[in-house]
């Protein structure tokens, strides 16, 4: 059975997209691919990086003692973990459960799609601010439906006026769910709101972080 390099779990609000406000179990697991330049999570980007070791079952295990229906899976890079479809299709073996997977933009959806409809996947955009951009794989747009959402962490015009590019080029508005966001501390919010309002951009979605501004945003855990 395959085990997971796991950094953290917990319950807290999601911060975060289409399920921001509501309940979710989060399972960090710990590698990335990529570096971005403003990466929040640099402490679990090592595979190696503290963590625990779980199986599928024990992550399973976990996530339904908590009787939370959401649970969001995340690192570092959730989808570079070996065993990750199996891990899938046994959460949603359990017909309350709804998984959200936050994935970098860089890894091929295909092996993921189709699993189940309680999958929903939101794709980071890396803009140009996060020194990751060649790395995106504008192929995985083909794959998302309107349970899925592109995510665009912007961290300054340049990056906003990309993500523009890229939303019209793949008419992703009609695709799926579009969320706009600031690099914390990078750009303000305002100047986002701004460009949205010159702009006219319709069924686009800015937010916050919101667990940035609840605790500490260093604090690990929630
Ligand atoms: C830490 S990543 C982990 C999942 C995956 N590696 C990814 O990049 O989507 C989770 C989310 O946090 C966002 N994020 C990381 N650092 C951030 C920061 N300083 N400000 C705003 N969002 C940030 C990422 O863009 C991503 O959407
Ligand atoms: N509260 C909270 N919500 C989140 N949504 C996505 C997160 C992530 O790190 O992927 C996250 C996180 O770290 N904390
Ligand atoms: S892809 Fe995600 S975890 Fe990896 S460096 Fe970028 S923001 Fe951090
Ligand atoms: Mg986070």
């Amino acid at each position: 059975m395959a085990e997971f390099n796991v950094a953290e779990t917990f319950v807290s609000i999601n911060g975060e997209g289409v399920l921001a406000g509501q309940l979710s179990v989060f399972v960090r697991f710990t590698g990335c691919n990529l570096r971005c330049s403003f990466c929040d999570t640099m402490w679990a980007n090592d595979a190696d990086a503290p963590h625990t070791t779980m199986t599928t079952e024990e992550i399973c295990e976990a996530v339904r003692k908590t009787g939370v229906h959401n649970v969001t899976l995340t690192g570092g890079e959730p989808l570079l973990r070996a065993g990750m479809a199996e891990l899938l299709h046994r959460l949603t073996e359990n017909p309350a459960q709804r998984v959200e997977i936050e994935t970098n933009g860089s890894i091929d959806l295909t092996p993921f799609t189709g699993i189940s409809s309680a999958i929903s996947f939101t794709m980071d955009y890396k803009l140009p601010g996060s020194g990751m951009e060649s790395h995106m794989r504008t192929e995985n747009f083909a794959l998302l439906t309107e349970r899925d959402t592109v995510k665009f962490v912007a961290g300054s015009r340049a990056d906003l006026e990309r993500a523009l590019e890229i939303i019209q080029t793949y008419d992703l508005t009609h695709r799926c769910h579009v969320y706009l966001s600031p690099v914390f501390g990078r750009i303000q919010p305002v100047e986002i709101v701004e460009f949205m309002q010159e702009h006219v951009l319709n069924d686009i979605t800015m937010q916050l972080q919101m667990h940035k501004i609840i605790w500490d945003p260093d604090q690990r855990g929630v």
